[in-house]
């Protein structure tokens, strides 16, 4: 599902209302009508306080036309005004004048007013800024944001919570409304998955208002939304007459002395994933514990007992993931070096081995086109720099992933794939998963569906999707504290069968 700017937001309510032949009034209502149903099918009649605090702009006219629809179906609710700016929009007032013409008296906030109380058991509608919201709030909204923020009170947000731009992080930290829930209009915005300002939105989900699908469609936009129905597609199914030569050959790549376990994590999980045969090359003293932990798997050893000294390759494989456990030894950084030159196809690359590119950037310019970098947050700034912000750092990963031609992986509670200019963002994946190894097995998996086919950048967003998806099975049964990346590994194969099996009636996707 496309992740669109405030500017294509606008773009796509013009056209809409163009197309359709409507007045923009009519998408508010359309807008507002949501909202009453998403609230009406949850409070059923209720007698709670419901206070809404509407802006003056057409967020607010969202605010004012839901207050008449609540009032309308009996609702007790306050319409209070934030009254930040005299350029009040024409849909805004319009709907004021309908809710006067209710007998509904709002209470207008300016700066010198008293701050109305909110009690914990009041509903809260948000619905001060939207997505215009372009510089920081005034000091006076900041202290109501803050007022709401410490009433405890249920804060539904309308489209964005108020104070939090689209495009860049909040100018004023404690200026942003932290929401319970957000109903979100039509389409996702990107900054509910960055780290900084996902923080404000508790939970989301998306309400269709019925922007034009013709519109939808032909916006090319900078991010995805990665959920189910993106993936299902991607899925390669396997074939009846197929012998284990069909599913590819994987080479992973790493230890050193005390950090077998690695190798072990990603082998493991790049079988159970799929791939058709599966070679760990680890140095001398690892070979007795993988060769006892996972069967399934061919070793080779390096002729260095503790690292990775020298990469003799006795078959070419299909796909080589590499760095887990590594170390950056001279040796191994050496060994790394040359493995890169000889190497033409796709490799998985993580851990140690980023930390090798990152002091030899020398080495960069060999990485086989459409290669994997699969790094944490530690990684990726040795790799492209220290960052502002969490755009910064999206613009800056981005550049760095079109001048190297990769496919960057940036792992966190949402993981954002960049390649070639675009952007891709996974919805699974949970707490429990930033634990010790994870990020092996996330190797292990995309590696395996590399060997078996999978085009490399689909091959990332569906490994990271699986990989989100296996923890999340695993915590739901067991907790997020339980989770340990061997555990990942044991629920890849429900994972593949819940991307398989029918969708459940509310997509994943259209909330989080
Ligand atoms: N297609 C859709 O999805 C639909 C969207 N709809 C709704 O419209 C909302 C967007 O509405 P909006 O454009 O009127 O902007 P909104 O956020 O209400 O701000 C109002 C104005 O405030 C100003 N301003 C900015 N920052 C400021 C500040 N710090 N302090 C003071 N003033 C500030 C700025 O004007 P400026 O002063 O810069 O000229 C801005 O224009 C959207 O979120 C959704 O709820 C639906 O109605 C139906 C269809
Ligand atoms: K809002």
């Amino acid at each position: 599902m496309k992740i669109f700017s405030a500017q294509q937001i606008y773009n796509a309510d013009k056209f809409t209302i163009e197309k359709q032949q409507i007045t923009s009034d009519v998408l508010m209502e359309q807008a507002a009508t949501k909202l009453f149903e998403w609230i009406h099918a949850r409070l059923r009649g209720t007698q709670v306080n419901i206070k809404l605090f509407c802006g003056i702009g057409n967020n607010g006219g969202d605010g004012i036309a839901l207050a008449r629809l609540l009032h309308e179906h009996g609702y007790s609710i306050q319409v209070h005004v934030v009254n930040y700016s005299e350029k009040r929009s024409k849909d805004f007032l319009l709907n004021l004048e309908r809710i006067k013409e209710n007998k509904i008296w709002p209470d207008f906030i300016n700066e010198d007013s008293d701050l109305p109380e909110i009690s914990p058991n009041d509903i809260v509608v948000d619905a001060i800024f939207g997505i215009g919201l372009n510089r920081t709030p005034d000091k006076w909204v900041g202290r109501l944001i803050q007022h709401i923020n410490a009433s405890q009170a249920f804060v539904l947000a309308v489209d964005i919570p108020s104070g939090l731009p689209m495009d860049r992080s909040p100018w004023n930290t404690y200026y942003v409304i932290e929401a319970s829930y957000v109903l979100s209009f039509q389409v996702p915005k990107l900054v509910f998955f960055l780290p900084e300002t996902g923080v404000y939105v508790n939970q989301w989900e998306l309400l269709d208002i019925g922007l034009d699908a013709e519109i939808l469609e032909k916006t090319d936009a900078a991010y995805e939304l990665v959920g189910r129905q993106e993936i299902l597609p991607l899925y390669r199914p396997r074939l009846k007459f197929s012998h284990k030569g069909t599913y590819g050959h994987s080479m992973i790549i790493g230890g050193s002395y005390g950090k077998i376990g690695a190798v072990q994590l990603a082998s493991n999980a790049c079988l159970t994933t799929g791939s058709g045969l599966v070679t760990a090359f680890v140095p001398k003293c690892g070979y007795q514990s993988l060769q006892t932990s996972v069967p399934e798997v061919m070793v080779l050893t390096d002729e260095d007992e503790r690292n990775i000294s020298k990469i003799t390759l006795p078959f070419v494989p299909d796909v080589i993931g590499i760095g887990m456990g590594i170390g950056t030894e001279e040796k191994t950084a050496k060994a790394f070096g040359n493995l890169l030159k000889e190497m033409k196809a796709p490799m998985v690359i993580d851990a140690d081995a980023l930390n090798i590119l990152a002091k030899n950037p020398k080495m960069l310019k060999d990485i086989p086109e459409k290669s994997i970098l699969t790094p944490h947050p530690k990684e990726l700034e040795r790799l492209i720099g220290a960052w502002e912000d969490d755009f910064d750092k999206l613009e800056k990963a981005k550049t760095f992933a079109k001048e190297h031609e990769v496919i960057l992986v940036i792992k966190g509670a949402h993981t954002i794939i960049l390649y070639n200019g675009k952007g891709y963002v996974n919805t699974t994946g949970n707490p429990g998963m930033a634990t010790a190894g994870s990020g092996d097995v996330l190797t292990g998996i995309i590696t395996g569906l590399v060997a078996q086919g999978y085009e490399p950048l689909y091959a990332t967003i569906f490994g990271v999707y699986l990989h989100g998806l296996a923890g999340d099975i695993f915590a739901s049964q067991q907790g997020y504290e339980a989770v340990k990346a061997s555990e990942i590994s044991t629920m890849i194969g429900r994972g593949f069968m819940d991307i398989l099996s029918p969708p459940e009636v509310v997509e994943d996707r259209e909330k989080g």
